[in-house]
């Protein structure tokens, strides 16, 4: 089984117009609310692709209430430990260019944190955990990595997706998979944007070297790479109309590892990560399975 870890769902507040006036009454001409948080967005993706995963998270009050609803609507098998304070709400706002605003999220207290941890009581050798999304201000910094001795007590493995120090803090532990975008692993050892494939290849290694089992680096609409001790593989897929970049990187994490938990096949996985990252990139709301199928048809991959 996979679960997944929001610990920070949001409401995403989509709002649509075609041009936006700082300092002036806008009028907008699109408002959707859609369940959000990068662990929520691989589930809602597993379950476009057939593969079991329950969310787990933190989710409180009408914004809370909304969030489990719609996911429940979705098909998806939730088990989130309910909290006193109000999930929170992301905005994003599709002007003329995407803009994110993401709220720091609730204050959440000892006894929902202890009731969160409980759950992992249940995992099974061989389960995986996805760990994905910011932590909410009221829970330490290295929350994340302090999950991670009750995840291996029972031989279960983990992926994360976090930046950073805490990213590097979890790689002796052996994730099963990381993937930075290209200015995410730049930023991580302190480079400058990298200037070739080569360059970002040989970056991404060093992530091997420090534990990681396998990575992936994003590049957005330039595809994506993956790297292993001793091969390299830079995949792209045929240009489309971009919608909405928005959750493209938790697709992509999604792709990865529901195939990989299915086939340990690593080529095979990284395809389908790359058909539904860009299968995102090209709908309104996350990738639906029509789309991702259709992409995956498309996709390039060459051996660096
Ligand atoms: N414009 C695009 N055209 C085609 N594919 C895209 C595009 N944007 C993203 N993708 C696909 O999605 C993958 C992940 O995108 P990206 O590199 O933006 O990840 P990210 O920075 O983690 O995204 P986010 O944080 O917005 O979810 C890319 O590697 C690519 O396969
Ligand atoms: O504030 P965080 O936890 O870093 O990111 C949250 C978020 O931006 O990530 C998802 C897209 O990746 C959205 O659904 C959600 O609003």
């Amino acid at each position: 089984m996979i679960y997944s870890v929001t610990l920070n769902p949001s409401i995403d507040y989509v709002i649509g117009l075609p041009h936006l006036e700082l300092g002036a009454v806008n009028r907008l001409t699109r408002a959707v609310k859609l369940p959000g948080g990068k662990g929520i967005n691989v589930s809602r993706i597993l379950t476009e692709l057939h593969v079991p995963s329950t969310a787990w998270g933190f989710v409180g009050g009408s914004s809370g209430q909304f969030i489990e609803t719609a996911l429940t609507h979705t098909g998806l098998t939730t088990a989130f430990t309910p909290i006193a304070a109000d999930s929170r709400i992301n905005v994003k706002l599709k002007a003329e260019s995407e803009t994110e605003l993401n709220a720091p999220g609730p204050a959440i207290t000892a006894a929902e944190v202890a009731a969160f941890k409980a759950n992992f009581d249940q995992l099974q050798p061989g389960d995986v955990v996805v760990m994905a999304g910011s932590i909410p201000a009221s829970l330490p910094e290295g929350f994340y990595r302090d999950l991670i001795p009750l995840i291996q007590a029972h031989d279960a493995e983990f992926v994360i997706d976090t930046t950073g120090e805490a990213l590097l803090a979890t790689l002796p532990a052996h994730p099963l998979v990381v993937k930075p975008n290209h200015h995410e692993l730049a930023a991580l050892f302190g480079d400058a944007e990298y200037p070739d494939l080569a360059a970002t290849v040989a970056a991404g290694r060093k992530l091997l070297t420090l534990g990681a089992q396998h990575v992936l680096v994003s590049m957005a609409g330039a595809g994506a790479l993956m790297i292993t001790a001793t091969q390299a593989w830079h995949g792209t897929v045929t240009p489309g109309h971009v919608k909405n970049s928005v959750g493209a990187g938790d697709s992509m994490l999604a792709g990865f590892t529901g195939t990989f938990a299915q086939t340990h096949d690593a080529l095979a996985s990284f395809k389908q990560a790359i058909a539904c990252g860009s299968a995102t990139a090209f709908c309104t709301d996350l990738a639906d399975r029509a789309t991702i199928d259709a992409v995956a048809a498309t996709i390039t991959i060459t051996e660096l």
